[in-house]
């Protein structure tokens, strides 16, 4: 699976990850990354080609100020631009300064939350909500006067002879009064309903001549329940604040439906609502349904504002067409059909040891990639002096990483053989990044670990990551490895080397718990492609019989697929496109799901269906464990789904707990201490609490109960405290970290 291109991914790392890096970032300070400014020029780019010929009213810095206050969001950012530059409403409110970048997360600034909600704090009004006030006011003013032109004609036609003595003797004209300066007021900016205010009660009270029910509610859009006394939903309650001990905000803060003034070209680049104009769209159905029942509820007291807010929340979900499921028996499905096997493997090993180099070669030679691409990739590495990196650049692609010479992150790439469709997990090997490698680590049914056979790096690769990634990667559950013996050529395929490193490697990863029937060392080159897809034609390496490491990978069986299990997914991203506002992607860990199924999302809890979904990259109806999915979503407000998080079956869902027991193998002293739990994408705060026994390592027995410390080596049954609820259930591996190390990995009990 290609990396996606994701507009803006909802990721817990960057609120909850203390590793230490990003140094030259600190050093930095305010200025943007390197990531961010690649994003600004791409962002920048759409965003003239969304405003056309627009584009020439507005400068680039408005348009990077505000692609940075909506976190590179197009749509958003057109909207602002189109609503405070292009098509300004007549009469705006002067609007507040745009909030400053003050927040910071490792050192980067990072807009204030207020702009786009969420914030403890209380509610200030963005430049946007303003102009959206003030277009409210205004189409309120016009309905007041639509209203009273309607009235006056209806009065007009009710009158016998004298129009004006009617208007002022009818006892309507006392009703009619007050009610005009019901909608007069709100115009100027109270709610209709507030004891200030002639309520509905009172109206009710006046002496009111017959009429009918479209003469009373066509012109009354102001007698409909206020949708702001209710309790606001969460969605509001994020953009606004929760108003429990504020005072109430005046009618004018209201968000109006976005859109209405735009230029048709806008119009057509929003053809499809947003999930802020589903819930929009739901509050509006409420205050028609108000419209409707006006006349009946002059004579009582209007629905309580809890009712409203049920209503409210009940339209949300409805407003949307639900997608329909097949009713499929998804695993009988499964064993009718004829795909190939799938797996996925984690490429491990120290920083630099060849381990994206090797897979930049392997999707060369088995023609995933032309020749051409890398040519142009070396061009591009040839310009800042990095021509070795051109076949890592085909995984590593994101600007830094490219820049620094390094994997981050996790690159995702997919190739076939015969028999299996495989998806690489190339991680990055330097110690900084080792959360994303235990990311990749936790997806993988095998591993590849590289390691660098030249003179010294062999060496020092063991005193660095490839031993702490050989004992992650078992801990995490993979059983099955391939040790590619690289960069060969630079000691002249010298066999002693080989069977040195090989020597020494085999005795770690046995000590580590990798049985010696599913490891095997081939001796390679990735940079020139030497026994990857092919047997190396150099005379050198005659002394090699053995399989190539693309045969080693085709002889590896995948883990067995726990399918009958109920659903569950860890989301590896999350993203949109044109056509699906909100698309998840990950590997299904367990279960099976189709289309038009409804999914749980932990930890916040919010219910989404699955209106199509990709299994690697095609689409398909359903899709089982094991299996690389992309699932787009439906019903769902973004806000509630982020990475980490973990997709299920709402009949069986994944519980969210705030400590869990951990059957630990200890890496490092411990004992009552601060840790990072990691499990795949998700990492959270949390502490060792207690440390209950210490455990025979063969039979899982009680050696000891209650010690003070554990020593490195030992296995322990250890309580974690968590700083938020998590989704974790018993079975699942986990990996302690402090202080930038690793100190234990584990399974839940
Ligand atoms: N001579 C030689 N150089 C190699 C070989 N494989 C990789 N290299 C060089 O080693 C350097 C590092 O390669 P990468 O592929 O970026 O290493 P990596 O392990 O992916 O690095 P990280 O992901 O950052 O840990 C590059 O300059 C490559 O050209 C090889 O087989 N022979």
């Amino acid at each position: 699976m290609s990396r996606h291109q994701a507009v803006r991914n909802l990721d817990y790392e960057e609120v909850l990850d203390e590793y230490d890096g990003y140094e030259e970032e600190e050093e930095e300070g305010d200025e943007l990354s390197s990531e961010d400014k690649a994003l600004m020029a791409q962002g920048t780019a759409e965003v003239q080609t969304a405003l056309g010929v627009e584009a020439s009213k507005v400068t680039t810095k408005q348009i990077e100020e505000a692609l940075w206050h909506y976190y590179y969001d197009i749509d958003k950012t057109v909207t602002y631009l189109v609503s405070k530059f292009i098509s300004p409403p007549e009469k705006t409110p002067k609007a507040p300064k745009a909030p400053k970048a003050t927040q910071t997360t490792n050192g980067k600034p990072r807009p204030l939350v207020g702009l786009l909600g969420g914030s403890g704090s209380p509610p200030k009004m963005s430049k946007l909500q303003k102009l959206a006030a003030a277009r409210k006011k205004k189409a309120e003013e016009k309905s007041a006067q639509e209203a009273m032109e309607q009235t006056r004609t209806k009065m007009t036609e009710l009158s016998v002879n004298d129009t004006s003595r009617a208007k002022e003797n009818s006892p309507l004209a006392g009703a009619f009064g007050k009610r005009l300066k019901t909608s007069a007021s709100t115009a100027e900016g109270r709610n209709p309903l507030t004891p200030a205010e002639p309520s509905r009660t009172e109206l009710s009270q006046q002496p009111l001549v017959e009429i009918s029910n479209e003469q009373v509610t066509a012109p009354e859009p102001k007698l409909v329940p206020d949708p702001e006394k209710a309790q606001p939903s969460s969605f509001a309650q994020t953009l606004f604040g929760y108003p429990s001990d504020t005072p109430r905000r005046k009618r004018t803060e209201l968000y109006p439906l976005p859109y209405a003034d735009f230029a048709p070209s806008v119009l057509d680049a929003f053809s499809k609502p947003s999930p802020d104009d589903v819930v929009l769209a739901a509050q509006a159905k409420v205050a028609t349904a108000g419209k409707k029942t006006a006349v009946p509820q002059t004579k009582k007291k209007g629905p309580s504002a809890d009712a409203v807010a049920g209503e409210v929340k009940g339209l949300k979900i409805e407003d949307a067409p639900l997608p329909k499921s097949k009713n499929l028996d998804v695993l009988s499905e499964f064993e009718k059909s004829e795909r190939k096997k799938t797996a996925s493997f984690v490429v491990v090993g120290h920083v630099d040891a060849g381990k994206s180099t090797m897979m930049g070669r392997l999707l060369l030679d088995l023609g995933v990639i032309d020749q051409r691409t890398v040519e142009k990739l070396r061009q591009e590495a040839e310009k800042i002096g990095k021509t070795s990196f051109a076949l890592a650049w085909v995984l590593d692609q994101r600007s830094e990483e490219r820049a620094r010479g390094v994997t981050i992150d996790i690159a995702t790439n997919r190739f076939e053989t015969e028999t299996t469709a495989f998806t690489i997990l190339d991680a990055p090997g330097h110690r900084d990044f080792i959360p994303n490698m235990i990311a990749g680590a936790s997806q993988a049914d095998f591993a590849i670990l590289v390691i660098d056979a030249g003179p010294g790096a062999f060496e020092s690769g063991l005193r660095g990551q490839t031993k702490e990634h050989a004992l992650l990667i078992r801990s995490m559950g993979v059983s099955r490895i391939i040790v590619a013996i690289n960069k060969l050529d630079t000691v002249e395929w010298l066999q002693e080397r080989f069977d040195e490193i090989r020597h020494q490697v085999s005795g770690f990863l046995s000590t580590t718990g990798f049985q010696a029937k599913n490891t095997t060392f081939v001796p390679v080159s990735g940079l020139n492609g030497d026994n990857l897809v092919r047997k190396s034609s150099d005379p050198a390496v005659s002394w090699y019989t053995g399989a190539t490491l693309l045969e080693e990978l085709d002889n590896s069986e995948p883990n067995k697929r726990a399918l009958a299990k109920p659903f569950r997914m860890t989301i590896s991203e999350v993203f949109r496109s044109q056509q699906n506002p909100l698309s998840i992607s990950g590997r299904i860990d367990a279960g099976s799901m189709q289309m038009g199924d409804a999914i749980l999302v932990q930890p916040s809890g919010e219910k989404a269906y699955v209106k199509s979904l990709l299994v690697d990259e095609a689409p398909s109806d359903w899709a089982v464990a094991g299996q690389n999915v992309v699932i787009n979503l439906s019903n769902i407000d973004p806000m509630h789904v982020r990475v980490g998080d973990i997709v299920c079956d709402p009949a069986k869902p994944i519980p969210c707990v705030e400590s869990f027991t951990l059957k630990a193998l200890a890496f490092d002293f411990l004992m009552p201490m601060q840790v990072d739990v990691h499990r795949g994408r998700l990492h959270a705060a949390g502490k060792i609490e207690s440390i209950s026994a210490l455990l025979d390592k063969v039979t899982g027995s009680v050696t000891k109960k209650k010690p003070k410390i554990v020593k490195p080596g030992m296995v322990a049954r250890i309580v974690v405290k968590l700083g938020l609820r998590v989704p974790l259930e018993a079975g699942q591996r986990v990996v302690l970290r402090s202080g930038g190390e690793t100190v234990a990995a584990g399974l839940l009990e």
